[in-house]
């Protein structure tokens, strides 16, 4: 399977327009050797410089999250300077993950909660659009479950509706507001105490935690120990949204903040339950009155119907964290200017397998780590091919990046399990596809040899289908995971396995009395399985010629770098097969490098060649 990063473009502020202080990595030739310095660009910094990064009333703003916006938050832990010897570099201390966390100033409409999903579809184009984020906060604290809203306002849940609360407001303390003198915070405590029974003091937690001192305090610790204490609303794993200015209820919440709980801090008189609605980022730092028509009209619609108006605009920070951005920023944040992001690799089962270029070999531990924080849990491991593959036995030389170091792994392919060992084996997960188009051209009748099968990809799958299939492959550990292979998928009662070179191989099937039943021989080594025709040459010589034989269809496979694969490969074949008149089916399975064709012929073996005068000597 390949996985497609694809880039957004790039920054819409290109990297080569800011000054070179704000680029990640200083010039490698500068430094001394051996040593990388990792230091991302600090977003407050560019907007100071350049105001048009963060200043949505600039012409060239652009939308959306960025890097390059945003401010740091100013909580971070003090780390270590970034400065590491290569040889220092591991998995969790490549670079300072705080440094991605970015603040971003955003107003929103905090709404009852029973209104939000209605005001959400008439405000869509003014709230804020940003992947991953969702523009409706929840307000933890301010819920309130039916049952209790009843037991408060014995009115149903209609906590938000201004007779409800006055007539809460009186049950609670005799009176409401414009009802005369309010009464001390000591008195309203112990009337609303008196007022709830045994089921309200159950549903308001922070009733229950004043009889339970030492859990509040306990809670109250962990609250401090990440956000100084700060409520943090509307928390996911990759954000966090706090309102930051809540003015209004100011001293007039202190009653409920006392009874309530610390979640009431600063809020007016509890109304139940409230959404954020997240307005569009451009909205930041404007008043009611700069706010678009649609929203104003809303706000006025409310306060028309409402002697309190339920909806405010209020100040919200939202935080993005290292986890919320993704892998294409955080590496283009990383890497030096200019330097092309690795956006592609290919996954074998937990395995991510890179195949890195040369300018990104100074910094393939930062590329690996990022790879993995960002597709954890499916991959556990990030290699990269350090060689072009000479060997018979097809294998790559990998060097492990990052993540767990084994190379043994489970490939689902074709709803088939393939165990794979990538440092002994050969594995493509690219050519699933053209797997699968193979073994649908074979039918129950069919009898398989499949010459070079590798852990059984091919062989496996056809043995799904056909009568019988004969796998074999020169490499012991291929035929180890192939036998595997086949009683993991339970079929190994249809597979033969054979461990041999290729030549032996076909020869020795066709001179045993498996020779008849052989329907479909493939042979998929792509770089020299079509020299290995010249076997078939006079492979029923032997035979008397007027016994009935059913010749074999054969798909090999082969590259070809010529302007015309399909007569290049065709030559080939014939020079093989020392045959000029093979009628060959040719199809492009695959460009696997700029004008490298991967193709696959099948035709009949011709009977020419099969009687033959044999020219190899077995
Ligand atoms: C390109 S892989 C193909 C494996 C399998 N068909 C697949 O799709 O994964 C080629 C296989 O041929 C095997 N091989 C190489 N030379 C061979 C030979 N002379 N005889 C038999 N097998 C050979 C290698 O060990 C390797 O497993």
């Amino acid at each position: 399977m390949v996985a497609k990063l694809v880039l957004r473009p790039p920054h819409s502020l290109p990297l080569s327009t800011l000054p070179s202080k704000f680029l990640i990595f200083p010039k490698i030739p500068s430094l001394p050797k051996r040593f990388l310095i990792v230091s991302l660009f600090s977003a407050t910094a560019a907007a100071q410089t350049h105001p048009q990064i963060s200043n949505p009333n600039n012409s060239s703003y652009f939308y959306g999250p960025s890097l390059r916006k945003g401010t740091h938050p100013l909580t971070l832990r003090s780390h270590p300077p970034f400065t590491k010897t290569e040889d220092d570099f591991d998995d969790d201390d490549l670079f300072n993950e705080d440094s991605f966390s970015r603040v971003f100033d955003i107003a929103a409409l905090r709404v009852p909660a029973k209104d939000c999903f209605a005001l959400e579809s008439r405000l869509r184009g003014h709230l804020l659009n940003w992947p991953r984020i969702r523009n409706i906060g929840r307000v933890p604290g301010d819920e309130v479950e039916a049952e209790l809203a009843e037991l408060l306002a014995n009115q149903g849940s209609d906590l938000e509706d201004e007779n409800a609360l006055a007539s809460l407001n009186r049950r609670m303390y005799g009176k409401s507001e414009g009802d005369g003198e309010p009464l001390s915070p000591v008195l309203y405590r112990e009337k609303l105490a008196k007022t709830f029974d045994s089921r309200g003091y159950v549903k308001f937690r922070n009733l229950a935690r004043m009889s339970r001192p030492n859990q509040r305090k306990k809670r109250g610790d962990e609250e401090g120990e990440g956000g100084e204490g700060k409520k943090r609303w509307g928390k996911s794993e990759f954000s966090v949204l706090e309102v930051v200015d809540d003015e209004e209820g100011e001293g007039e919440g202190e009653d409920l903040k006392g009874l309530l709980g610390d979640e009431f801090e600063g809020r007016r008189k509890w109304r139940g339950s409230t959404r954020l609605l997240l307005l569009d980022e451009r909205y930041a730092k404007k008043g009611v009155e700069e706010l678009p028509e649609a929203i104003k009209v809303v706000m006025k619609e409310n306060t028309r119907t409402s002697m309190r108006p339920a909806f405010e605009l209020v100040r919200c920070k939202l935080t993005v964290f290292y986890e919320y951005w993704q892998m294409n920023e955080i590496l283009e944040a990383l890497l030096p200017e200019g330097m092309i992001v690795p956006s592609a690799f290919e996954t074998v089962g937990h395995i991510a397998h890179l195949n890195l270029r040369d300018e990104h070999l100074p910094y393939k531990k930062l590329i690996a780590k990022v790879i993995l924080d960002k597709n954890k849990p499916k991959i556990q491991t990030v290699v990269n091919k350090i060689d072009a593959i000479h060997n018979d036995y097809r294998t790559m030389q990998l060097e492990v990046l990052a993540g767990n170091r084994s190379l043994v792994t489970t490939v689902v392919e074709n709803g088939l399990r393939f165990h794979v060992d990538l440092a002994t084996v050969y594995w493509n997960s690219r050519l699933a596809t053209e797997r699968q188009r193979l073994v649908n051209s074979f039918t129950r009748k069919d009898v398989v040899c499949d010459v070079f099968t590798g852990v059984g990809p091919i062989a496996v799958s056809a043995a799904r289908i056909v009568k019988r299939v004969y796998a074999n492959d020169l490499n012991p550990n291929a035929i180890e995971y192939l036998e595997r292979n086949s009683v993991i998928n339970k079929l190994e009662r249809k597979i033969k396995v054979f461990n041999m070179d290729g030549r032996r191989f076909i020869g020795a099937m066709f001179a045993s009395d498996k020779a008849k039943s052989i329907t479909q021989v493939v042979m998929n080594l792509p770089n020299d399985a079509a020299e290995y025709l010249d076997a078939f040459q006079g492979i029923l010589v032997d035979r008397p010629t007027e016994e009935e034989f059913t010749l074999p269809m054969i798909h090999v496979y082969g590259f070809s770098k010529a302007q015309d694969p399909e007569f290049d490969f065709h030559q080939r074949i014939r020079i093989a097969l020392s045959e000029a008149a093979v009628d060959v089916e040719m199809r492009r399975v695959r460009l696997v490098a700029p004008g490298k064709w991967m193709l696959c012929a099948s035709f009949i073996l011709p009977k020419s060649v099969a009687y033959a005068k044999p020219t190899l000597d077995m």
